[in-house]
């Protein structure tokens, strides 16, 4: 099986982890995708959850690119507490219809799940319900696609009433189409707190209703946390507001906690931050206030992004968004990519933006990775490395973007002070706008 590219670079950052935090993870996955036996008992998964990944690009698709997309697909799995042992792909002009993999694909998929004792199968794409259907009962493990694993992993992290609220009303309406045959014995077993609660020993239609009122309530209940929350934003007055932004485990967290000196939880798995963390922030006697918010990720699920509007307030009502990016990552440039589309989808893509390229200790060219890695010699023809060197990269972005940019490392420290004092200028400018007649002395060099 591939290995993550850069995994052994993201082992040695400063995580901080929660003990036990995996076996929680890994118990709570084993609860929401907890499977009917025949006699109708569930399991629940105490051991380790192992799990096969399976992807159906389209023909154009880059080998590598498939690799890097399912090694996303694994971390999220081990985020979520689940190893994977193998990865399977079938090169499709598009997904079968019944059983998303054509047929032959399928029956390799089952005879390794049986002889391997595979009790997860997980496919990077959403599978519509009767492709989820039509899979459980041919390979009889849990099938979980995308959404629901990242929307498992929200569950897991959701701290906040909102977050909570917020999760599960996600969780509702990714239940809801798929409420019929199995998920119906599924959703039975569910229980307690926020992973997917199952409406109980009720038929279908019963199970339906159930669904429907409870994400009315939610919906209500959402209604009213934003509420809270607009009166609660409102009450800061016209303090400068400064959003935090990025893909996931980008070191959006780490930032803020250099920034702010606190103490907001980071670590090397995908969305540690689910709930939106704010602090009170003073520069050189300008104050604002800078949230740390969810990170995005490649297909992120539509309904997601939905319910998780009042976290992304936050963003959609800063007056800045500092965007940042993983350099050390071999797609940072698509990550930039779909951060900015996840702006547009919610309407704060015309914000003014600061690109702060973090991990630079981390970036390697290409020809550095292979010598690293004891290939030395392997490109001694080829003069031009197929990765720019840091330099060039940073002379290339300074060029090309309307955005201010800046390079850092916030783990080892490096150009920490000129990120605070490039924010300083940004935020001062805002606030001289907004009250004129406060003396402002940090507009130098705009
Ligand atoms: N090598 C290196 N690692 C870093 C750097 N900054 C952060 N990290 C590590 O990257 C991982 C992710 O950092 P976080 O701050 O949690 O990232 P995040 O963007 O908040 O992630 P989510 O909340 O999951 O979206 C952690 O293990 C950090 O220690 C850096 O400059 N260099
Ligand atoms: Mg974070």
């Amino acid at each position: 099986m591939a290995k993550k590219s850069n995994s052994g670079g993201r082992q040695q950052t400063n995580s901080t982890r929660h003990p036990g935090a995996t076996d929680n993870v890994s118990g709570r996955v084993g609860r929401i995708l907890a499977k009917a036996n025949k006699d109708g008992t569930y399991e629940t998964a105490v051991q380790r959850e192992t799990a096969v990944l399976v992807a159906v690009p389209d023909k154009r698709q880059a080998e590598a690119r498939t690799q890097e997309y399912l090694d996303e697909l694994e971390f999220l799995a081990e985020t979520a507490g689940v190893g994977v042992k193998k990865r399977f792909v079938q090169r499709l002009d598009k997904p079968d219809i019944r059983t998303f993999v054509g047929e032959g694909k399928l029956a390799e998929i089952k005879a390794y799940v049986m002889h391997e004792d595979i009790s997860v199968v997980i496919f990077d794409d959403d599978l519509s319900p009767s492709q989820l259907r039509n899979l459980e009962a041919e390979l009889a493990v849990k099938i979980v696609d995308r959404s629901l694993l990242i929307i498992d992993i929200f569950a897991t992290r959701a701290k906040s009433a909102t977050a909570r609220a917020q999760v599960e009303l996600a969780q509702y309406q990714y239940l809801l189409p798929r409420l019929t045959g199995l998920w119906s014995h599924l959703s039975r077993q569910r229980g307690g707190g926020v992973s997917m609660r199952g409406p109980g020993e009720t038929e279908i239609e019963t199970d339906r209703r159930v669904v429907r009122d409870r994400i009315a309530l939610l919906k209500e209940k959402l209604k009213d946390f934003d509420k809270q929350s607009h009166t609660q934003r409102k009450s800061r007055g016209g303090i400068v507001r400064v959003a935090l932004v990025g893909y996931t485990n980008v070191g959006k967290s780490t930032i803020m906690n250099l920034l702010s000196r606190s103490d907001v939880f980071a670590e090397n798995k995908l969305f540690a931050t689910v709930d939106s963390t704010v602090r009170k922030i003073s520069f050189d006697n300008v104050p604002f206030l800078l949230s740390d918010t969810v990170g995005f990720i490649r297909k992120l699920p539509t309904r997601l992004i939905e319910s998780f509007k009042s976290t992304l307030d936050e963003i959609r009502e800063a007056d800045l968004l500092v965007h940042v990016v993983d350099i050390s990552h071999p797609s940072f440039e698509e990550q930039i990519e779909v951060v900015n589309e996840t702006l547009k989808d919610i309407e704060a893509a015309d914000k003014p933006m600061l690109l702060v390229f973090n991990k630079i200790d981390q970036y390697r060219t290409d020809t550095e990775t292979e010598r690293q890695a004891g290939f030395e010699g392997m490109n001694e023809d080829e003069d031009a490395p197929s990765r720019p060197t840091l330099t060039q990269l940073q002379a290339t972005y300074m060029a090309k973007m309307h955005d201010p940019v800046i390079f850092v490392s916030a783990q080892e420290r490096e150009n920490i002070e000129e990120l605070r004092a490039l924010l300083t200028r940004h935020v001062a400018k805002f606030h001289y706008q907004r009250y004129p007649n406060t003396i402002v002395d940090h507009l130098d060099g705009e």
